[in-house]
C-alpha cells in the first residue's frame, strides 16, 4: 500500500474507533445513571440551622467574613441556604463553582446531558477524562473537590412538568442555566407556584443578559414574555456559537445574585435586565415592566395553577439539542448515503454548500460550490451569477437538454431546506434555469457520522 493510502486508511480506522469509544462512553453514562436511580429519589432533609462558624470555616471564609455587608451573619445564612441549578452547562458550571467556593450549604444540580468535548471551552467543571459522563456527576465530583463541606445533590434527569415543582420546593433559590424556551417557562411557573426567587441568565455569541424574576413582588418571566417567540427564530449555542468566557461572566453574575439573595442582601436585578456586549465591552441595565396584574402565572387571577406541557406551548423541544426543521417533502431530500452513491457514480450535479463563510473555513467538501444562505435570501446578484455559471459549467458534462440537479448541503440539514425553497422560488420566477433541487438530510454532520469518519465534527 502506498504511504499516503496507508495514512488515509489508518486515519479512517482511528476515527471509527473514536466513534465507537464515544458511543461506549454514552452507554456507560446511561448505565451509571440507571445505577443511580434509587439514590436520586431519596428526599433530602432540610438543612439544620447553624449557630456558629467553626475555626476552619473562619479561616476558609475569612476574606469574605470581614466584609461588613456579609459578616458572620451572612456566612451562616449561606451555610444553611440551598440553590437549585437547572443546567450544568456554560452558565451552570461557573455559577455552581462560585456558590460552592463561597460556602452555600446545598447545591441541587439538574441536567440530563453527558459531557462532550465541545462543552469544555465553557463548561469549566468538566474535564477531558469525563467526556461521556453525566454532567451532573462530573460537576458534583469537581465541586466536592473544591469544597467538601458543600452538599451536592445530582439529579441526572431532565427537569419536566412532572418533577419541577417537587424539586423547586426543596430549594431556597433557583438559577435557570438552561438553554431553551420551554424550560424557561417551566422553571418560571414552578418558581411562582412554589414561591421561590429565580435568577435567570442567557448567553449567545458575544452577548449575555441576566435578571431576577419573582422576587419580592417583582415581575416573573411570563410578565415580561407572556407569549413564547416563534420556534424558528430561536438560536442555540451549537448553531450561533458562543465564547466561553461570556457564559463565564454571566454565570458569575448569576452566582452573585443568588449569593446576595441567600445571604439576605437582596438582589440587584429584580425588575431590571443587565445586558452585556462582550465585543464592545459594554454593560447596560434596562428597567423591565413591573408585575402584570393579568399575568397568567403571578397575576391576580392566575390561569397557570399547575405545570403544563411547555413543549406544546412553545412549539419546540426542551431536550432535543439539534432542532430539525421539516420544510421539504421526502422527495425533495436525499440521504447522505444516496448522495455518496451519486458522487461515486460520477453523475453530473452541483453540490451547493450554504453555510456561513466562518463554518466553511473550519471544513468543507472540496467539490462544493459555496454560497451562504444569507446571500440567497437577499437574492444577491453576484452570488446568483456565480450559481448560473457553475450550472452552465456542470451541464457541459451532462446530457444535452437535461437539467443539472443541485444538492444543497449545510451543517445539520436545516438551512439547506430553506435554501431549496429559495432556489425553487427563483426557478418559478424564471431567475434560474429549470432545475431539480434537493437537500442533503442531516448535512455535513451526518456526512461525518455516517460516510467519512475523518471529516471534522463541530
Ligand atoms: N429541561 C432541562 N432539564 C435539565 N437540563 C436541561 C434542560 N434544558 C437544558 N438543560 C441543560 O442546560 C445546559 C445548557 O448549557 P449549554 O447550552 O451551555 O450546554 P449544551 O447544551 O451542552 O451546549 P451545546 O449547545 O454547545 O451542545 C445543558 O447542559 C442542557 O443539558
Ligand atoms: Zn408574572
Amino acid at each position: 500500500m502506498a504511504a499516503r493510502e496507508e495514512v488515509l486508511a489508518l486515519q479512517a480506522e482511528v476515527a471509527q474507533r473514536e466513534a465507537e469509544l464515544s458511543s461506549l462512553k454514552q452507554r456507560l453514562a446511561a448505565a451509571l445513571l440507571a445505577d443511580q436511580e434509587p439514590e436520586r429519589l431519596v428526599p433530602v432533609p432540610p438543612l439544620p440551622p447553624k449557630a456558629a462558624l467553626s475555626r476552619d470555616e473562619i479561616l476558609r471564609y475569612s476574606r469574605q467574613l470581614v466584609l461588613p455587608e456579609l459578616g458572620v451573619r451572612g456566612q451562616l445564612r449561606l451555610a444553611t441556604a440551598s440553590v437549585l441549578v437547572v443546567g450544568c452547562g456554560g452558565l451552570g458550571c461557573p455559577l455552581a463553582q462560585y456558590l460552592a467556593s463561597a460556602g452555600v450549604g446545598r447545591l441541587g444540580l439538574v441536567d440530563y446531558d453527558v459531557v462532550e468535548m465541545s462543552n469544555l471551552p465553557r463548561q469549566v467543571l468538566h474535564g477531558e477524562a469525563l467526556a461521556g459522563q453525566a454532567k451532573v456527576l462530573s460537576a458534583a465530583a469537581s465541586l466536592r473537590r473544591l469544597n467538601s463541606a458543600v452538599e451536592c445533590v445530582p439529579y441526572a434527569q431532565a427537569l419536566t412538568p412532572a418533577t419541577a415543582l417537587d424539586l423547586v420546593r426543596r430549594y431556597d433559590v433557583v438559577a435557570d442555566c438552561s438553554d431553551n424556551v420551554p424550560t424557561r417557562y417551566l422553571v418560571n411557573d414552578a418558581c411562582v407556584l412554589a414561591g421561590r426567587p429565580l435568577v435567570s441568565a442567557s448567553a449567545l455569541r458575544f452577548e449575555g443578559q441576566i435578571t431576577v424574576y419573582h422576587y419580592d413582588g417583582g415581575p416573573c418571566y411570563r410578565c415580561v414574555f407572556p407569549q413564547p417567540p416563534p420556534a424558528e427564530t430561536v438560536t442555540n449555542c451549537a448553531d450561533g456559537g458562543v465564547l466561553g468566557v461570556v457564559t463565564g461572566v454571566l454565570g458569575c453574575l448569576q452566582a452573585l445574585e443568588a449569593l446576595k439573595i441567600a445571604a439576605g442582601l437582596g438582589p440587584s436585578y429584580s425588575g431590571s435586565l443587565l445586558l452585556f456586549d462582550a465585543l464592545r465591552g459594554h454593560f447596560r441595565c434596562i428597567k423591565l415592566r413591573s408585575r402584570r396584574p393579568d399575568c397568567a402565572a403571578c397575576g391576580e387571577r392566575p390561569t397557570v395553577t399547575d405545570l403544563q406541557d411547555y413543549e406544546a406551548f412553545c412549539g419546540s423541544s426542551a431536550t432535543d439539542k439539534c432542532r430539525s426543521l421539516q420544510l421539504l417533502s421526502p422527495e425533495e431530500r436525499v440521504s447522505v448515503a444516496d448522495y455518496k452513491r451519486l458522487l461515486d457514480s460520477g453523475s453530473p450535479h452541483l453540490l451547493l454548500d450554504v453555510r456561513p463563510q466562518v463554518e466553511v473555513d473550519i471544513c468543507r467538501l472540496p467539490h462544493a460550490l459555496h454560497i451562504p444562505l444569507k446571500h440567497l435570501q437577499r437574492r444577491d446578484a453576484e452570488s446568483l451569477k456565480l450559481l448560473g455559471e457553475a450550472m452552465r459549467k456542470g451541464k457541459q458534462g451532462a446530457q444535452e437538454g437535461a437539467a443539472l440537479p443541485i444538492y444543497v448541503i449545510c451543517k445539520l440539514g436545516n438551512d439547506s431546506q430553506k435554501a431549496v425553497k429559495i432556489l425553487q422560488s427563483l426557478t418559478a420566477a424564471r431567475e434560474l434555469d429549470s432545475l431539480t433541487v434537493q437537500d442533503v438530510v442531516g448535512g455535513l454532520m451526518a456526512w461525518a457520522a455516517k460516510i467519512d469518519g475523518t471529516f471534522p465534527q463541530y
